[in-house]
């Protein structure tokens, strides 16, 4: 399965050229995104989730063009915002994870098993009469999580996933997010955009995005150095 292909990419907003030339062939399970604020690492991201399309060039995502495939592509990739709100629909916790499977041809037992099992791995067993609308900010991005990953989904693009949580949750959510592959529900590969930089060198691989376009592309410590020695202190 590939990951990640693109070839001469160029994304227009508005009057922006929000992302210029950019060419990448990254095949790494994990992928760093990082970057300057409006730098375009998040229009990186939505163009990988099919949330956005490209205007010129050529996109592949785990071999499937994101416009073409989309449905195809939104079964096998979730995304992951900062802000959980925008993903929590349905009034409690465990309906809301059952939402996440209302596309799915599975047995009404199995996805109950299945449900049970996601609220279990994500801690929210506990909470799964709760009113989801009235959890912690921690909870909730470990609810989106949750309906992200019972979906088992082949790719987890996740745009600043840490950003309103504390030093604890964002552990939590990170080691889910890195959790190791040979969990039944985390086969899956991993886009994390991300301002913060320890999570960035967990990835196996690191993208630098500046001013619209790719420049640097490799180790994340050696990425990280670059952006970091750009930064007039
Ligand atoms: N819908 C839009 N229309 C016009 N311009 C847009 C649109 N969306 C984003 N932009 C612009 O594109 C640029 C890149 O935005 P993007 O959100 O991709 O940056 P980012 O690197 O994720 O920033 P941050 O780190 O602040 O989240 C910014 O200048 C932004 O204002």
């Amino acid at each position: 399965m590939s990951g990640v292909q693109l070839q001469g990419v160029h994304v227009r907003l508005g009057d922006t050229d929000v992302l210029r030339d950019v060419t990448l062939a990254l095949d790494a399970r994990s992928i760093a995104v990082v970057g300057e604020n409006g730098s375009g690492k998040s229009t990186l991201a939505r163009l990988l989730s099919g949330l956005v399309a490209a205007n010129e060039g050529t996109v592949r995502v785990l071999g499937l063009d994101p416009v073409r495939q989309a449905a195809e592509l939104r079964r096998r990739v979730a995304v992951i915002f900062s802000n959980p709100d925008a993903q929590i629909v349905m009034p409690t916790v465990a309906e809301d994870v059952a939402f996440s499977l209302r596309a799915e041809k599975l047995p009404r037992a199995e996805k109950a098993r299945r449900v049970g099992a996601a609220l279990d791995r994500f801690g929210l067993a506990d909470l799964a009469d709760r009113s989801s609308h009235d959890l912690s900010g921690g909870q909730k991005q470990l609810l989106a999580l949750c309906g992200a990953f019972v979906r088992r989904p082949d790719l987890v693009v996740a745009d600043e996933p840490t950003a309103y949580l504390d030093a604890r949750n964002a552990r939590r959510v990170a080691d889910h997010l890195f959790a190791d592959t040979s969990h039944p529900d985390a086969s899956h590969r991993l886009v994390l955009v991300t301002h913060d930089l320890r999570l960035a060198q967990r990835c196996d691989t690191a993208v630098l995005v500046q001013d619209g376009t790719v420049t640097q592309v490799g180790p994340p410590a050696h990425v990280i150095e670059t952006y970091e020695a750009g930064i007039p202190w």
